[in-house]
């Protein structure tokens, strides 16, 4: 599992071990971190004589970036720094200079003729976007053609919420300190971060066991995972009930069940007047033209893709089973019958019906989604998976760390690949998972998958990422 901290975390942190080591280790741990991925992201034998330029801001962001620089123009680089701030490192610039490095008056130039660019502007001191007078050296970088490595995060960006509040310059490649910080894991800054790497500065013993975001990896979704034991029976399985689909939206009912056909639960119940339309594509589908009360025992109901306006949502909610809700099922919801239910309710907007049950508009949610998940955790008493470019999983309640996927593509940005994921997040809490874990492997399954059918380059259809899952759990589980 992945781990990110917030700025004051991974602050106090560095002070603790700052008072046990001597001045400037820190540093100088993060300086030869981040030269070596300089090394490397130059390539074998291209570091002597590659022109460098350091943005220097007055923090010590811009002091790492001095050091690293002073470590490049020992290997032969021609190293150039820019100081953008009323004064910068004092010890970096000495060391820059010892080494051979020099100080531009014109940014421009030097960023002309770049191979690497090094932004030192600001790192967890940041905040606000760029000052204004780095905002033309930030775009003559990024037009320069060189490669542009963020030092810590890019500049600009806010460490805590992943919002930015004003210009950024855009990194081909992060070179982030001791933890991730939560902006490196949830857009919008994510994006402007490029590739992340994590150069340790010995804080792993000093940073605490609840981190701020968690991002699964395939061994901790492996574990979570159901797995039918040898006396399992489709019923000791789990049930997963689905109340989806209108006669104006069939489709929905199909996509949820393919969903949940593939979740581990032994069988799906559908209910609903969609029934024909399931069963011609999923004969081995339960189905039941309603009401959900008469359908029979489940262990887990989904209720709300293609529902449209009909009935469902309240039956369900009042039964003692967990309840994944989504799409139609999310409109008008009433926080006080949701945190009136004794059992689980998963809750899964994009960020469109996020911005309605919070009464604000969807860019403030896509803005700041980590502040919005928690919100309607606590709001509704429900563990909340927030879709869209970054997914976000909070427990219910708001508390404790939540889950960021770490698998999703753009191309999952198709219609009814949302109805897919929550007949998915419904066979899961079927088969017995916690919310939070059914919510977050769904999340983590369905991105592969979309990963898969995809290849990463082409378009796809919803019923492809439900077709593509198996193989998806078989890489996790394999
Ligand atoms: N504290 C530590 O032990 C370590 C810190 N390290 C580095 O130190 C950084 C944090 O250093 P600082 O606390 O000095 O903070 P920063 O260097 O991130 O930024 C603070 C400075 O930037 C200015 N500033 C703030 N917002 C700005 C904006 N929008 N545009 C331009 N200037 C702005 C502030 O006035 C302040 O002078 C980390 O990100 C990391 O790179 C590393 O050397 C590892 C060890
Ligand atoms: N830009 C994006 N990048 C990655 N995943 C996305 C993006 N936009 C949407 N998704 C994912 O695609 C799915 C779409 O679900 P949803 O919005 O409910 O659509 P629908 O209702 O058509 O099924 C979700 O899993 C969501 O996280
Ligand atoms: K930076």
């Amino acid at each position: 599992m992945r781990t990110a901290y917030r700025v004051e975390t991974v602050r106090a942190a560095e002070a603790e071990l700052m008072s046990r080591l001597p001045e400037g280790t820190l540093m100088r741990r993060a300086a030869a971190g981040l030269a070596a991925a300089c090394f490397s992201l130059l390539g074998r034998g291209r570091v002597y004589g590659a022109r460098v330029v350091l943005l220097v801001g007055s923090g010590d962001n811009g002091g790492d970036a001095l050091y690293a620089g002073a470590r490049l123009a020992r290997r032969g680089a021609g190293v150039t720094a820019v100081l953008l701030g009323s004064r910068a490192h004092a010890g970096g610039l000495a060391a820059l200079r010892a080494a051979g490095g020099r100080v531009a008056e014109d940014p421009f130039e030097p960023l002309a003729a770049a191979d690497l660019v090094l932004d030192g502007i600001t790192g967890i001191g940041g905040h606000g976007g760029l000052r204004p007078d780095a905002v033309p050296v930030a775009r003559a970088a990024r037009g320069s053609g060189a490669v542009v490595v963020a030092v810590d995060l890019p500049s600009g960006v806010d460490a805590d919420t992943g919002e930015v509040a004003g210009e950024v310059l855009r990194a081909d490649a992060t070179v982030t300190f001791g933890a991730y910080k939560p902006g490196l894991l949830i857009d919008p800054a994510r994006e402007y971060a490029g590739a992340v790497r994590l150069v340790g500065i010995g804080l792993e013993d000093l940073l605490p066991s609840v981190p701020e975001l968690q991002a699964l990896q395939h061994e901790d979704v492996a574990r979570m995972l159901p797995v039918p034991a040898a006396e399992s029976d489709k019923y000791r399985r789990g049930v997963v009930g689905v109340v989806a689909g209108s006669r104006r939206y069939p489709g929905a009912a199909v996509l949820a069940v393919a969903g949940a056909l593939h979740g581990g639960a032994g069988a799906v119940r559908y209910v609903g007047p969609a029934g024909e339309a399931v069963i011609a594509r999923f004969p081995e589908t339960l189905v039941h033209a309603g009401p959900p009360a008469k359908a029979g025992r489940v262990q887990a109901w989904v209720v709300g893709p293609g529902l449209g306006d009909a009935p469902g949502v309240d039956d369900v909610l009042a039964s003692d089973v967990p309840v994944a809700v989504d799409a139609d099922g999310l409109r008008g919801l009433s926080a006080e019958l949701v945190r009136a239910r004794t059992a689980p309710t998963l809750l899964t907007p994009h960020a469109g019906e996020a911005a309605a049950l919070l009464g604000v508009a969807r860019e403030a949610v896509e803005a700041r989604r980590l502040a919005a998940v928690r919100e309607l955790a606590t709001r509704f008493g429900a563990t909340v998976l927030l879709k869209g470019s970054t997914t976000l999983v909070a427990e219910a309640g708001g508390r404790g760390p939540v889950r960021v996927n770490p698998t999703g593509t753009s191309w999952l940005a198709t219609a009814g690949s949302g109805d897919v994921l929550s007949g998915l997040a419904g066979s899961l809490l079927a088969a017995g998972l916690p919310a939070i874990d059914a919510a977050s492997a769904a999340a983590y399954l369905h991105g592969l998958a979309a990963r898969r059918a995809s290849g990463g380059a082409s378009p796809i259809a919803a019923g492809e990422v439900a077709s593509a899952l198996s193989d998806a759990w078989r890489d996790v589980t394999s």
